[in-house]
């Protein structure tokens, strides 16, 4: 399966610094798909400095609602309008720094979708629910609350511990969950469920890549950091599998 490379900036970049970060990424890996999301302000031009370059550009996130009366919300029609192709949803620290529910990143994936948009629905357990063995069931129950009936896009999956600390999880640990995923999406989605890609992400570096990518039902990476210098990005994506 051709995995997905995503980087997620996060609140960091600048449009200064779009043009050397474009450049080495534009001739893109064969057989890997790349994906940057930038702040909501760089989308645009980061859509022009990426002109006939195979990288997509997307979204940290998206309103619920579609227009009006939601100040400081960014609507998915506007993302896809000017050029967004995905849009990452459910991420950890809008589940904790926002108060988003799986209900609310559901709701958000059926209208991200409707715009045209993919979503990308993150997932993930804290250290404490890891250490008391509760991750794979809070996995589920944010799997069964997050992602709609008829979903079409992929999933993330990022234990909230191993986000921009240096630390993942064991292969063993990887395999497992990305395993308990996809039986989950089998179960409540049928065969849409067989092909979805399941991203890890939570610290993915040059230097871990490739092991992290080889696991079984890993379909790609979502990175934060290490996606904000072009040589670090590219080198993950150049240990994909293809
Ligand atoms: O949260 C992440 C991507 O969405 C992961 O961040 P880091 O790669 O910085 O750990």
């Amino acid at each position: 399966m051709r995995q997905m490379i995503a980087g997620n900036w996060k609140m960091n970049g600048t449009l200064a610094g779009l043009a050397g970060f474009a450049a080495p990424l534009a001739a893109g890996v064969d057989g890997v798909d790349l994906l940057i999301c930038p702040p909501f302000p760089l989308i645009g031009p980061m859509i022009a400095a990426f002109a006939g370059a195979p990288v997509a550009v997307g979204a940290q996130d998206c309103a619920v609602e579609v227009a009006g009366a939601h100040t400081g919300d960014v609507s998915a029609p506007l993302l896809a309008e000017i050029g967004a192709s995905h849009v990452i949803l459910g991420h950890s620290e809008r589940r904790a720094d926002h108060g988003e529910r799986s209900a609310l990143v559901r709701d958000k994936a059926r209208t991200a979708t409707a715009a045209g948009l993919i979503p990308i629905i993150c997932v993930g357990e804290t250290l404490a629910e890891r250490e008391s063995g509760e991750a794979e069931t809070v996995v589920r129950a944010q799997l069964a609350g997050s992602v709609p009936d008829g979903f079409a896009g992929l999933i993330a999956y990022e234990p909230v511990w191993a986000i921009g600390t240096g630390k993942t999880p064991t292969v063993a640990d990887v395999a497992a969950m990305h395993a308990s995923i996809r039986a989950s999406l089998k179960k409540q989605l049928g065969d849409a469920g067989t092909a979805m890609l399941i991203l890890y992400g939570g610290s993915v570096k040059p230097a871990n890549a490739a092991e992290l990518l080889a696991i079984p039902e890993v379909g790609g990476a979502l990175i934060g950091g290490a996606s904000l210098e072009a040589d670090d990005f590219l080198a993950i994506a150049q240990a994909a599998q293809r």
